[in-house]
């Protein structure tokens, strides 16, 4: 899906998301795991005020595995819990219902108390930017549960709650929000990952991030994959090895530098480098020093 996101369309991205987050208990964040700052909406904070929210690091299969616990231990740190996940597999899904118990499991304990409500199953809903794989993690955890509850106050449209097992309820449709795109490096690393199709960004940019991240990140799997004995600096020098090798030529012969850039940014999405995360922590240690 494409959104052109005007400030029009942001504001009502955000009054929808305002007015659901009424309806539910807690707010599922869904990000990327392999970009899981640059994914993140940068009002999340302000938007979702003092829910609370469990961070759910999708598509962690692409994810580099040590990077991914450098995340969850940084958000721990910031006093959130974060889950890595791979909905696309259904993988990490039964701990997505633990980890929303344990957190409200104070609230849920001092409303007992009270005899405020009848137990009753955790309210969920999933918030995040497009593409993060909102949809897919809906499907999973439907399974076939989709239950219809009719008018719920406040809302005008029924919201339909899909039941996850007894002790979960999840709002059928996502909260979508927009990425931080006016940063030119986060809009490099969510077109890499594909986050962004239909990118502004032309793929010759794409391809030269996306080589010198693996240059810099994870040089054992760039060096393999276009059998390089070491990394050449010159990026043309580059460019005309994977050419020559992966047969990227134009008539006469010559390399064609287009085709090499198609090659490399389909390669990269398509996790023939492994699994491969395009930020961690320690990156902004150092910007914060
Ligand atoms: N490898 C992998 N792919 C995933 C995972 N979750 C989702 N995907 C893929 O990511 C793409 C986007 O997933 P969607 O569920 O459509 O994303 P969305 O957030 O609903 O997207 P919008 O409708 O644009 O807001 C699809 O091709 C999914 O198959 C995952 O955990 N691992």
């Amino acid at each position: 899906m494409t959104i052109q996101w005007f400030p029009g369309h942001m504001a009502k991205a955000r009054r929808e998301v305002t007015e659901k987050l009424k309806l539910v208990d807690i707010i599922f964040e869904l990000l990327d795991a392999r970009i899981p700052l640059s994914s993140r909406n940068p009002m999340i904070d302000e938007i979702t005020q003092h829910k609370p929210r469990l961070v759910l690091l999708n598509k962690a299969d692409m994810a580099d595995v040590r990077i991914t616990n450098e995340w969850i231990k940084y958000f721990a740190e910031k006093g959130i819990k974060a889950l890595p996940i791979n909905s696309h597999a259904g993988e990490g899904m039964q701990s997505i219902v633990s980890a929303a118990k344990e957190i409200l499991q104070e609230k849920f304990d001092r409303m007992k108390a009270k005899g405020i409500v009848k137990p009753r199953a955790i309210r969920a809903m999933i918030v995040g930017i497009p593409n993060v794989g909102k949809s897919t993690l809906i499907n999973r955890l439907a399974k076939k549960n989709i239950a219809k509850t009719g008018n719920t106050p406040g809302v005008t449209k029924a919201q339909q709650w899909i039941k996850v097992g007894k002790e979960l309820e999840l709002l059928d449709t996502p909260g979508i929000l927009w990425p931080k795109f006016e940063d030119q490096e986060v809009g490099l690393k969510l077109a890499v990952t594909g986050a962004i199709k239909d990118t502004i960004l032309n793929l010759e940019q794409l391809a030269v991030y996306s080589l010198r991240m693996l240059e810099k990140r994870y040089p054992k799997s760039l060096e393999e994959r276009y059998k390089l004995k070491e990394i050449p600096d010159d990026l043309v020098q580059l460019y005309e090895h994977i050419g020559k090798l992966r047969g990227c030529l134009a008539s006469g012969g010559l390399v064609d530098y287009d085709k090499v850039s198609e090659l490399v940014v389909r390669e990269m999405r398509s996790e023939k480098f492994g699994r491969v995360s395009l930020e961690s922590p320690s990156d902004i240690l150092i910007v914060e020093e």
